[in-house]
């Protein structure tokens, strides 16, 4: 396979992992997360049983969990796809270790991320929406979506020089004549992922504990939420459950995850406008850091309309997908800035790659 080919079933990979989170969270929200009580199969089926016989055998064997077909069917959806994304990134790693030329360790690291990401899959339904395990199984989709976005970044063509020679090889930086400016956008850059990242971490949270619609006031709660804050809301571990389902936490534990998501989303914006205004020092980065803003806005105002109208089906998957396409414009930022400053290692890097 040319290279050309190879950059697009990542891009292919990237797209199916785009269409497997959003078909997650609208699992989730559409309380088909325990659609099957097992797993892989569904009531001990390769698919959603269909006929009267089949129906009747998953009741005997799941007496307790009675079969609600749409809710199984959404449930298995979501696995045939996320099952074609893993086998697409099987694919890559096979491809990659088929030309010296390719990257190796960046699909390598995606085959993990897919493995431990079918684990958590399988402990979303085991554990019965342990919220740890639902926050982590988002956070796993988050970086499979992020590795592959990196991976075809990493393969984009690069520019043929005009001249052979070593010099004419390294293409002018933005940062050439201003080291100290430079080292200030890689700060707030890796800055922006780091907070980008922990408000979706937060935002997993209040999703996995049902803390969505506690407040329903603006800017915070109508609660005294300082009142009533407890800190033990974040415990990852929590007391052992039958189901999860719905949330074990209290009514302060809910307010507290709740207040604390718009706090960081507060936290975020900030830290974000000033990595625009640095990123708009530099003419070769202003579509990047108005992509970043306008994806902003589109969050905030989804994040607001979740409160204001009680969670609708419709804004609440956006609200998942537009937090993930927030992570990717921040990891895209921060893979820029990366080659942008080193553009000699770079282009040496893939010189070598190429004899
Ligand atoms: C600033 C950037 C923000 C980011 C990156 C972000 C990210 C996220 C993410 C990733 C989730 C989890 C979605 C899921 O599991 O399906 C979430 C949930 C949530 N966010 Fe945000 N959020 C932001 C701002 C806001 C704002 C401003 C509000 C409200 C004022 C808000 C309200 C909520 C609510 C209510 C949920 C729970 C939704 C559910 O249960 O499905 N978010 N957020």
């Amino acid at each position: 396979m040319q290279r050309n080919g190879f950059r697009l079933l990542v891009l292919a990979a990237l797209i199916l992992s785009v269409c497997v989170i959003g078909l997650g969270a609208y699992t989730r929200l559409t309380e088909a997360g325990l659609g099957c009580p097992d797993w892989p199969g569904c009531y001990g089926f390769a698919g959603v049983p269909k006929t009267d016989v089949h129906q009747e055998l998953a009741a005997a064997r799941y007496p307790h969990a009675p079969l609600e077909v749409h809710k199984a069917w959404n449930e298995m959806l979501h696995r045939y796809v996320a099952g074609t994304l893993g086998i697409m990134i099987l694919a890559i790693n096979v491809l990659a270790w088929r030309r010296l030329e390719r990257p190796r360790g960046l699909p390598a690291c995606l085959l993990v991320t897919v493995v431990f990401q079918a684990m958590l899959g399988m402990w979303t339904v085991t554990l019965s929406l342990m919220p740890v395990v639902v926050m982590g199984h988002l956070l796993g989709g988050f970086t499979t979506a992020s590795l592959l976005l990196v991976l075809w970044l990493r393969l984009r063509p690069l520019p043929m020089p005009r001249s052979p020679s070593r010099s004419q090889l390294r293409p002018s930086s933005p940062f050439a004549s201003s080291t100290a400016s430079a080292g200030a956008l890689s700060l707030f850059a890796l800055l922006g992922l780091a907070v980008v990242i922990g408000q979706i971490a937060l935002g997993g949270w209040t999703a996995a504990n049902y803390a969505a619609v506690v407040c329903t006031q603006l800017p915070l709660c109508e609660v005294d939420w300082q009142q009533s804050f407890d800190s033990s809301a974040f415990s990852l571990i929590q007391p052992v459950h039958d189901s999860y389902q719905y949330g074990v936490l209290d009514y302060q534990q809910r307010v507290t995850i709740h207040v604390t998501h718009r706090i960081g989303a507060a936290v975020t914006t900030l830290v974000l406008l000033l990595l625009a205004w640095q990123l708009w020092r530099h003419s070769a980065l202003r579509q990047l850091a108005l992509l970043m803003l306008g994806v902003l806005c589109g969050q905030v105002a989804l994040g607001i309309t979740n409160v204001v109208a009680s969670l609708p089906l419709g804004v609440a998957v956006a609200h998942n997908l537009t937090g993930m396409a927030l992570l990717l414009v921040l990891v895209a930022v921060n893979v820029q800035v990366f080659w942008l400053r080193r553009p000699t290692r770079h282009w040496q890097g893939s010189a070598a790659r190429l004899h």
